[in-house]
């Protein structure tokens, strides 16, 4: 699988992974932007360094129940971090506890005492640990005692790793923007958060990739208007080798794209002329300022849109765009 650009990420990444922890980093950006192929690949970057990841991606699993949290996050063994074995090609880790523990009894005291444990066992041995979860957002539903919230108390602890005693990095990925927009109200982070975009590819990045790919002048023209995902590029090669012209390809996806859309709002319970209010909006611009669409009357239909990955809601620079630019040109196509 060939990498594509992305060296910016990349080396701010693997940069902070090599700074002292002061706060907790939020990965966050469009669905499919690549966020998760960044941090494997800062990972892998790093595997010779003295950097001990834990590394734990959600994206794995459905929505885990409490049990099921237990048995993600920690292994039991007589060492306090484990190999983590479902990531066997990128050597990560897990936190490790006795082998006679009963998860059945594990309280949220358990949980926190069993991560600083690990954590200062990796410190002990003159390493560095980082933390990261890939997609966090699906520990949200957990309960402990039925009232308090597994990811509140997270964030307590992830604060104190970070901001209080400098201990670790705690790396957070989503693609989740109504969540991100939780995490940014969220007094326990105030002060102690910060976000990092990974955004559609840069125009000039697509051009230099598609040249290397060896697509012509006329070719890249034409495809550098629709492109904004590394997943796209990959497909437009794939198709090219498949017989079908670029052109055909874009002309595709888009009209898959509209009846994705179509389909969708016809199956919605949501108000038609808002939903029409709001994607008007991107008739003529890609972007829109987040105050424009961020109304009280308009708010059930931008939420619908936005957990519907239509549109993506960049809380932390005020914008909402499509999720994607073929997307953008679907939107365009609807009759509104
Ligand atoms: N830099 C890249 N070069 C080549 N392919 C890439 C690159 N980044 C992402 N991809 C491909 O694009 C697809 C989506 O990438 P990835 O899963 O990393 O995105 P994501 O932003 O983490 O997704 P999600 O929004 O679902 O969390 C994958 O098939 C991946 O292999």
């Amino acid at each position: 699988m060939k990498f594509y650009n992305r060296e910016k990420e990349v080396r701010y990444l693997k940069t902070y992974c090599q700074l002292e922890p002061n706060s907790i980093l939020f990965v966050y950006g469009p669905k499919s932007s690549g966020k998760s192929t960044v941090i494997r690949r800062v990972i892998k970057e790093l595997e010779d360094s003295d950097i001990v990841f834990f590394y734990y991606n959600l994206r794995k699993y459905a929505t885990p129940t409490k049990e099921e949290f237990f048995k993600i996050f920690f292994e039991r063994s007589d060492k306090k971090y484990v190999p983590n074995k479902l990531e066997f090609n990128l050597g990560v880790f897990k936190f490790g506890v006795e082998k006679e523990l009963n998860f059945k009894e594990f309280s949220l005291n358990d949980v926190f005492a069993k991560i600083n444990e690990s954590i200062n066992e990796v410190i002990k041995e003159g390493k560095r640990p980082v933390l990261i979860i890939d997609e966090l957002q699906k520990l949200k539903n957990i309960y402990f005692n039925g009232e308090k919230s597994l990811l509140n108390e997270l964030f307590n602890l992830f604060v104190s790793l970070t901001k209080m005693e400098h201990l670790s990095h705690v790396i957070c990925l989503t693609s989740d923007t109504l969540f991100i927009e939780e995490i940014y109200q969220n007094s326990t982070l105030e002060n102690a958060s910060e976000y990092y975009l990974i955004d559609w590819l840069e125009k000039e990045d697509i051009k230099k990739i598609l040249k290397e790919e060896n697509f012509n002048e006329k070719e890249i023209d034409y495809a550098i208007n629709y492109l904004s995902l590394p997943y796209e590029i990959t497909e437009l090669i794939n198709n090219k080798k498949l017989g079908l012209t670029v052109e055909e390809t874009i002309k595709k996806w888009i009209n898959i794209e509209k009846d994705k859309l179509l389909y969708l709002l016809a199956n919605a319970n949501v108000d038609e002329d808002k939903i029409n209010t709001i994607l008007s909006k991107f008739k003529n611009n890609v972007k829109v300022e987040a105050k424009e669409i961020i109304k009280k009357d308009l708010i059930n239909e931008f939420k619908f849109l936005v957990n519907n990955e239509v549109l993506f809601y960049d809380i932390i620079n005020g914008i909402i765009k499509p999720t994607s630019i073929k997307k953008w040109h679907a939107i365009k196509k609807l009759k509104i």
